[in-house]
């Protein structure tokens, strides 16, 4: 090509999978001449990059092959026991990783293997290439979760995959928001192990919770769902004292396990990420506040609700609303959750306790609803609050037995 120079067309992602041939994200920092800290991300910017490099060589050197090497630098990452805080036991001097203190990589000549530039658009120590998928666990509005193994601790973990066409901005933005995870340590609240982006995808790394969420259950007793409620209630509340809300209370978000434990997912830690799934993926949210429905604002008295709607759900074993015709038309729903009384649940099934507490939450003025203080000394609350996981635990493990013979007994009848 007339006087372009060679490297105009080099791609940034050619070049890193020559010189660190098993990295998927090829961003890295190079030192200019006044020493300052320079990010390469895209294409232009690495041409920038080598046009400056070329500029600051001295002519002889050039010619007689001489030149100083042109060094890179994976991103600097935070110290391991700041992220790790569920103490995963990662190799993190596997012979594949830039040892620490070495600059890092020289083009050409000293082709260096470096895995850890993978780490480059992510918190915590995981990698794409550590994983191994095992099966899909379940998809929603936009993302795909699977169960997987973290390799190099055996861990087994919870990986949710959003597909997101942001720039390296946001996508950098995301990353720095999530990293408040790894201050939440609350036992109502899922474990964060790690997040990274590859191309145009957000892998988000949790613990796996063997009981899957709430929604697929059905009906849960009172004695039950009075102590899940207990878990809720505290894991919400340990949000808001940290300033985060949740966003999306529903059945789905509530998981539980065969040990009794039951935990919050999926809350709105990072804005960005909340704002750009909402901009990429059109859903309808039944579970709502009538307000936020109205487009009249958002506060923890929306989540409130949420949170009545779906313990009312899971009380009766359905979603407590149906649209005027009877049809699924999500209008007609959203319809009738703004303009009607919020529904009840019957007396005589469930306790006093129970009732109020829902009813209190389902108040469809959002400023006589209560607020979380109030939630944890309400009588229902304080009665279930007696620690015992065993129940739900026994609980759970028949559900998933019941569901497991199900399943069996479906696939014979259908061999
Ligand atoms: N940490 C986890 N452990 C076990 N199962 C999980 C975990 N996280 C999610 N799941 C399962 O994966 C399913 C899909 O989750 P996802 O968050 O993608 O969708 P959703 O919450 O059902 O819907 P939406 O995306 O519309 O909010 C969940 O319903 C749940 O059963």
């Amino acid at each position: 090509m007339d006087g372009e120079p060679l490297y105009s067309h080099l791609s940034r992602g050619a070049v890193m999978t020559r010189v660190v041939p098993h990295a998927s994200i090829s961003a890295f920092d190079y030192e200019d001449e006044d020493g300052d800290k320079i990010t390469v991300r895209s294409d232009d910017e690495m041409k920038t990059m080598i046009v400056n490099y070329l500029n600051s060589t001295n002519e002889i050197a050039a010619t007689s092959g001489n030149l100083q090497p042109l060094v890179i630098f994976p991103r600097a990452s935070k110290s391991s026991d700041k992220r790790n805080i569920h103490g995963l036991k990662v190799k993190t001097k596997s012979p594949n990783a830039v040892p620490a203190g070495d600059p890092g990589i020289v083009h050409g000549s000293r082709k260096q293997q470096a895995s850890d530039l993978q780490e480059i658009l992510a918190c915590g120590h995981i990698s794409d290439a550590h994983l191994h998928y095992i099966e899909i666990l379940g998809s929603g509005n936009g993302g795909t979760v699977y169960r997987a193994q973290h390799r190099p601790s055996g861990t087994i973990m919870a990986v949710k995959v959003i597909p997101l066409d942001i720039t390296p901005e946001i996508q950098q933005q995301i990353i720095s928001e999530l990293e408040v995870l790894y201050k939440s340590n609350s036992p109502m609240i899922i474990g964060f192990y790690g997040a990274y982006f590859i191309e145009n995808r957000i892998s988000i790394c949790t613990e796996f919770m063997d009981g899957g969420s709430l929604d697929k259950y059905g009906q849960i007793p009172e004695t039950v769902l009075g102590r899940m409620a207990v878990a809720v209630v505290k894991g919400l509340h340990y949000l808001w004292n940290l300033k985060i809300m949740h966003r999306d209370v529903k059945p789905s978000n509530i998981l539980v396990n065969t040990q009794g434990h039951v935990k919050l997912c999926d809350f709105g830690v990072s804005v960005q990420l909340v704002t750009s799934i909402a901009r990429t993926y059109v859903g309808t949210n039944v579970y709502m506040a009538p307000e936020r429905l109205e487009g009249n604002g958002y506060s923890i008295h929306s989540e409130v609700w949420s949170f009545g709607l779906s313990l009312c759900e899971l009380a009766v074993g359905r979603f407590p609303y149906k649209a005027p015709d009877h049809s699924n038309s999500a209008i007609g729903l959203l319809n009738t959750i703004v303009k009607e009384p919020p529904p009840r649940l019957p007396d005589g099934i469930f306790s006093e306790g129970f009732i109020d507490f829902v009813a209190l939450c389902m108040q469809k003025d959002p400023t006589i609803r209560p607020a979380p203080r109030d939630l944890l000394q309400h009588p229902f609350i304080v009665k279930n609050d007696d620690g015992n996981t065993e129940i739900i635990a026994a609980w759970v493990g028949a559900k998933l037995q019941q569901i497991q013979l199900r399943r069996i007994a479906h696939a014979t009848s259908s061999a």
